[in-house]
């Protein structure tokens, strides 16, 4: 089955451009430093060498947390080389008089950005879209067409007016490439995380730099198509990623790929050339791939007779005319691990915000269906945890249910101050906020370990609750993924815990928002795209910790017997269990969904 969503043809966008001159370098052994750090600091990256010419495409991949991010600051010039070449200000782009700044663009895997850290209501999507968040893909791109205007009645009115023909054809085109047709008149709000990454790299690619970075694209569905569109843009391409995967690179063999590996420069083992990358993609791609991750790994056997934690019947999920999710009929139970799956917009996350009841419709799947005079009227009802989403308070259902999602992400506060600690035991409750200062009956102040305002946790409670903060710590924190301190795991894991959280890189974030949703035990756990942003040795941690390797499975490390765990990922290879395992695949498709065994 492929997700792509277009196979690709030789009908190229004609971009009315002239072709770029792409000419990167950064020679001499030279240093890059913080900007406002002195040349004696400590670099941040020492005595590099490194040309990137015309017409070639990098894959930037390595072990170690942040310093890829810091490789793509570096090159949107937001930090400093010393020596300066002696050509420009922006020291590692040849200059042909424009703005270099415009030459290199960045798209993230972050969704919704927001710079400022502060909090926001993810679930305002699910909901009716506010006036302010009515502007639609095509505006968002074109902004210069919608015009305020005072109507004849006196109210604002907005008025379209005619964008650049040759640009609006251009992004037609790309935007077809993209998938995004049907979606240019709908409110950018209500795009899914995959076609809003889509839509900011035609915005991107409408912009002509000559360098696109992008991060973490591999676990996008629709990355050849993004190779293609650069290729025919004529851009450079540089993909950040914490594991190399190259099929995805040589598929289309427009595309040529070297990689570069900070950390292990010289004599990191990753193909630098396009024979070593096919030779790469015969050994590791295709179906194959599946049963060599697991390959010599003890088998997991996954129970499914537990109670039944989700029941789904008959539920739909409709946006005025639009019908996002039709008749779906799904049963969780209790040690169910499940594989879902579906082509950007889907209806993926819709799903799982049912589940998790941010999602209005939740609330409304109780009708009966109006039935067609030839079929039998049918029932439909979601019940989470045996009960309807009106009956189970929202305080109970989050902290029965552990997320990890690209939406929590962008929401977790990183204004609060919350240290590793703190935010590892929002998750008992499935909130943004712990209690601070605890004083106990003994009078000494101890770190918080949640807890609900007026209800005092028991000291039994307050136990396992702290041994179960250290569990998680110690086998998902940097014991079990940094290259140093494997022999003193206690400092290490003290110190990741006493961290701020707003401090960390994004893939140590990914891995504490893990935590979070594993600490509590929660009955079910809902892991959507949960390996970006991180590192291969993270991921690896993780997956083991996951399985019940790193420790007896049911003496608290890992999933319990009776959790029900929810991977959503385009790659099969990324469900930590496998089809032996007993792991079961819920595929979406044309707003329908089925078991796929
Ligand atoms: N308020 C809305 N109005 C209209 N359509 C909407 C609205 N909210 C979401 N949609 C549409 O619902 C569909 C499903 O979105 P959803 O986010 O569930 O997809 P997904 O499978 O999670 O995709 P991805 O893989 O990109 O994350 C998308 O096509 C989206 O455009």
């Amino acid at each position: 089955m492929s997700y792509f969503s277009q196979e690709l043809d030789d009908s190229s966008p004609v971009r009315p451009t002239l072709p770029p001159v792409l000419f990167l370098r950064c020679h001499h052994g030279a240093n890059i430093h913080r900007f406002g750090q002195p040349n004696s600091a400590a670099p941040v990256f020492r005595d590099v060498h490194w040309t990137v010419s015309e017409g070639e495409n990098w894959a930037v991949v390595g072990s170690a947390s942040g310093e890829k991010a810091t490789l793509f600051q570096t090159l949107l010039g937001h930090l400093r080389i010393s020596p300066p070449p002696p050509t420009s200000l922006f020291p590692m782009l040849s200059l042909d008089g424009s703005d270099p700044y415009q030459k290199i663009s960045m798209v993230s895997f972050g969704n919704r950005a927001r710079g400022s850290g502060a909090f926001y209501d993810y679930s305002a999507r699910y909901g009716a879209v506010r006036e302010e968040d009515r502007i639609t893909l095509r505006e968002s791109v074109f902004p210069e067409t919608i015009d305020e205007v005072v109507g004849e009645l006196g109210y604002r009115q907005r008025e379209v007016q005619r964008a650049n023909e040759e640009d609006m054809h251009y992004f037609e085109q790309l935007a077809d490439r993209m998938g995004l047709t049907k979606l240019l008149d709908l409110p950018v709000v209500a795009l899914s995380n995959g076609q809003t990454r889509r839509a900011r790299v035609v915005k991107v690619i409408l912009r002509k730099p000559e360098l696109l970075l992008l991060d973490e694209p591999l676990s996008w569905c629709l990355f050849a198509n993004i190779c293609y569109l650069t290729h025919t843009a004529q851009l450079g391409l540089m993909c950040k990623r914490g594991r190399p995967c190259y099929r995805y690179y040589t598929s289309y063999t427009l595309l040529g790929a070297h990689a570069l590996s900070w950390d292990c420069a010289y004599k990191t083992t990753y193909p630098s050339t396009k024979d070593e990358i096919e030779r790469l993609v015969r050994e590791s791609g295709g179906p194959s791939e599946q049963s060599k991750v697991y390959s010599g790994v003890p088998k997991v056997s996954v129970d499914h007779s537990g109670e039944i934690l989700v029941d789904m019947n008959n539920v739909s999920v409709k946006y005025g005319d639009r019908t996002v999710l039709k008749a779906i009929n799904w049963q969780i139970k209790g040690g169910e691990r499940w594989h879902l799956v579906g082509a950007n917009g889907s209806g993926k996350t819709t799903l799982l915000s049912l589940i998790t009841g941010d999602h209005p419709q939740s609330y409304t799947q109780s009708s009966p269906l109006p039935a067609s005079p030839s079929e039998p009227a049918s029932q439909r009802h979601l019940r989470l945890f045996s009960q309807p989403r009106s009956r189970i308070p929202t305080p109970t259902l989050h902290s029965k249910i552990g997320v990890v999602s690209p939406e929590l992400f962008d929401a977790f506060p990183r204004r609060t101050g919350l240290t590793v600690w703190e935010a590892v035991a929002t998750g008992f409750e499935g909130v943004f906020s712990v209690p601070r200062n605890i004083v106990t009956s003994s009078g000494k102040p101890q770190r918080s370990v949640g807890g609900r305002v007026g209800e005092e946790l028991t000291d039994s409670e307050r136990q396992w609750r702290e041994k179960r903060i250290w569990d998680v710590i110690e086998h998902l924190g940097p014991a079990a993924w940094a290259t140093t301190g494997h022999d003193q795991i206690l400092p290490v894991s003290e110190e990741f815990a006493s961290r701020s959280f707003a401090s960390l890189s994004v893939g140590e974030q990914r891995v504490v928002l893990l935590m979070r949703a594993l600490v509590g035990q929660p009955p079910l756990v809902l892991l959507d795209e949960v390996w970006s942003g991180m590192d291969v040795s993270m991921i690896n941690a993780a997956r083991s910790y996951l399985r019940g390797e790193s420790g007896v499975p049911g003496d608290g490390r890992g999933m319990g017997k009776d959790q029900a765990v929810v991977v959503i990922t385009h790659w099969e290879n990324e469900v930590p269990w496998s089809a032996e395992d007993g792991v079961k695949k819920f595929v979406l498709e044309s707003g329908g969904g089925k078991v796929v065994q």
